[in-house]
C-alpha cells in the first residue's frame, strides 16, 4: 500500500497552514491528524460551549472527557466507468469485504429476521446504560436521534448504543485526545471490544453495547474492522487507487450498516436476499463516507492528507500540487464530476436495501441517504470548489428531507410485486 507521506515533504509543509486547536489547555498541531478533525473539533466546541466534553470547562461525570475523547464514561469498486476503467476482475479490497459480507448474511440467515431473540431489558442500570446512549445521541446527531424515534424502543437503544461505540471509536483518532492516540491505545480498545461481545462491559457505554449484541445477532467483525480503519488513519495519508480507498470507507463507514442492519431488522415482506439488503448497507456507509470525503478536500489538504485515488488523478491530469494549490479548472470540475457519479451509484445501491428493511426502521435510514447524498448535490452547486467552500445543505432543506424520507420509508420492499402482494394477501 502506498504510504506517501506528503505532509512530511517540505513542499507541502511550506505551503500548508497547520490547524492548530486547544487540546484540553494545550495548543498542537494537527496537521497531521486523520481526517475527520474537524468534526471532532467542531464536537469539542460544541461541548466545551455546553460546558461539558473535552475543553477547559471540566465535563460532566455521566459524559466526560478522558482517556478516550469526549465520551468517556464512568467505569463499571463500484462498478462505474470513471476516468478509469472498471477493473476486469473483483478489485482486492472489494472482494475482501464481500466476504464479509457474505459471513454477515450467513449469520443474519442462521437468525429470525423478525425480533425474536429481543429480550426485555433487566434492571434499573441497563435502562440507564441506554438512557446514556440516548443522551449522547441527542448531543451529537439531533436528525438521526429524532429519526430513530419511529423504532421499537428495544431497537432505537440498540441503534443508540452501536452509535455511541462508533462515536467513540472515532474520537480515539479525531478527538482531543487524538495527538496522544498510538496503535497500542487501538489495540487496548479492542480488546475492551472483546470484553464487550464477552460479556465483559468496562463502563456504562460498553454495557449498553454487551446488552445489544447478547440480544441481536450482531457480529464482531466489522466492529474490529472500524478499528483497523483508525489503525489506517493513523499510518497512511495517501490512497493510490480507488481499491485503496474503498477498504478505508468500508473500515470507518461501511462497517456501520453492516453492524446496524442486524439491529434494524429485514422486512418480514421482504422477498430480496439478505445479502442485497447487507450490500445496500455496506453502500449507504461507503456513499457517505465518500461524500465527507469530497466535501472537505480542501481541509484535508491543510492537513497534508489527500484522500481521493492518486492513479485517478493521474488520469486527469491533475496532481498533488493541484490540490495543495486548490485552483478550481475544468480538469478538477471533470474528475469531481466523476468522482460524485460514483458516490450517486452507492446511494442508488442503498436505496435497493433501505427499501428491505422492517418498516419501523426506515426512516432514519432515508433520512441519512436523502440528507447526506444531497451534499453532492451542494458540491455541484458551488461549482465544484470544495477547496474554498464548505458544502452544507441548508436547514431548509434538511426538514424538507424529513417527510420526504418518511414517505420513502413507507414503500413496501421493492422485490415484492404488485401480484405478489395481491396473491400472499388472498
Ligand atoms: C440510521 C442510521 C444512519 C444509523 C447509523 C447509526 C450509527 C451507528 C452511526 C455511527 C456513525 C459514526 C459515529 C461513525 C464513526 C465513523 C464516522 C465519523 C463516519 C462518518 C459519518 C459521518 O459522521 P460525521 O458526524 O463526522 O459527519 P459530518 O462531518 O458531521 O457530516 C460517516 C460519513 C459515515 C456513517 C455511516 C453511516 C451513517 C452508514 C449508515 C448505514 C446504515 C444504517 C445501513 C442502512 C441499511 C440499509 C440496507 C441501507
Amino acid at each position: 500500500m502506498s504510504t506517501s507521506r506528503a505532509v512530511t515533504s517540505p513542499a507541502c509543509t511550506a505551503r500548508l497552514e497547520p490547524r492548530r486547536r486547544h487540546q484540553h489547555g494545550r495548543w498542537s498541531s494537527s496537521s497531521d491528524l486523520p481526517r475527520r478533525t474537524a468534526t471532532a473539533t467542531f464536537l469539542a466546541n460544541k461541548a466545551r460551549e455546553r460546558g461539558r466534553g473535552c475543553g477547559a470547562a471540566p465535563c460532566s461525570s455521566s459524559v466526560r472527557a478522558d482517556t478516550i475523547g469526549c465520551l468517556e464514561a464512568e467505569p463499571w469498486g463500484a462498478a462505474v466507468a470513471l476516468q478509469v476503467a472498471p477493473p476486469a476482475t473483483t478489485a482486492p479490497a472489494e472482494q475482501r469485504v464481500h466476504e464479509v459480507v457474505l459471513k454477515q448474511t450467513a449469520l443474519a440467515a442462521a437468525a429470525p429476521r423478525t425480533k425474536a431473540r429481543i429480550e426485555p431489558m433487566a434492571g434499573g442500570l441497563k435502562t440507564a446504560a441506554f438512557d446514556r446512549c440516548g443522551e449522547v445521541c441527542k448531543e451529537y446527531a439531533k436528525t438521526f436521534y429524532l429519526a430513530t424515534q419511529l423504532m421499537t424502543p428495544e431497537r432505537r437503544r440498540a441503534i443508540w448504543a452501536i452509535y455511541v461505540w462508533c462515536r467513540r471509536t472515532d474520537e480515539l483518532v479525531d478527538g482531543p485526545n487524538a495527538s496522544h492516540i498510538s496503535a497500542l491505545a487501538l489495540d487496548r480498545w479492542e480488546s475492551r471490544l472483546e470484553d464487550i461481545f464477552a460479556g465483559r462491559p468496562y463502563d456504562m457505554l460498553d454495557a449498553a453495547l454487551s446488552d445489544t449484541v447478547a440480544n441481536f445477532p450482531v457480529d464482531i467483525q466489522p466492529f474490529r474492522d472500524m478499528i483497523e480503519g483508525m489503525r489506517m488513519d493513523l499510518r497512511k495519508s495517501r490512497y493510490r487507487t480507488f481499491d485503496e480507498l474503498y477498504l478505508y470507507c468500508y473500515y470507518v463507514a461501511g462497517t456501520v450498516g453492516l453492524m446496524s442492519v442486524p439491529v434494524m431488522g429485514i422486512s418480514p415482506d421482504s422477498r430480496a436476499a439478505t445479502e442485497t439488503v447487507y450490500k445496500g448497507a455496506l453502500a449507504l456507509g461507503l456513499a457517505n463516507q465518500l461524500t465527507n470525503i469530497l466535501r472537505d478536500v480542501g481541509e484535508d489538504a491543510r492537513r497534508g492528507r489527500i484522500y481521493l485515488p492518486q492513479d485517478e488523478l493521474e488520469m486527469a491530469g491533475l496532481s498533488e500540487a493541484d490540490i495543495f494549490n486548490g485552483r478550481v479548472t475544468d480538469d478538477w470540475r471533470s474528475f469531481m464530476s466523476g468522482q460524485i457519479t460514483r458516490a450517486r451509484a452507492f446511494f442508488r445501491q442503498a436505496e435497493e436495501g433501505a427499501t428491505e428493511l422492517n418498516q419501523e426502521s426506515r426512516w432514519p435510514v432515508w433520512a441519512s441517504l436523502l440528507l447526506y447524498r444531497q451534499i453532492l448535490d451542494e458540491i455541484e452547486a458551488n461549482d465544484f470548489d470544495n477547496f474554498t467552500k464548505r458544502a452544507y445543505v441548508p436547514k431548509t432543506k434538511k426538514l424538507m428531507a424529513l417527510p420526504k424520507a418518511y414517505l420513502r420509508s413507507l414503500m413496501v420492499p421493492s422485490s415484492l410485486t404488485l401480484s405478489q402482494r395481491h396473491y400472499s394477501s388472498l
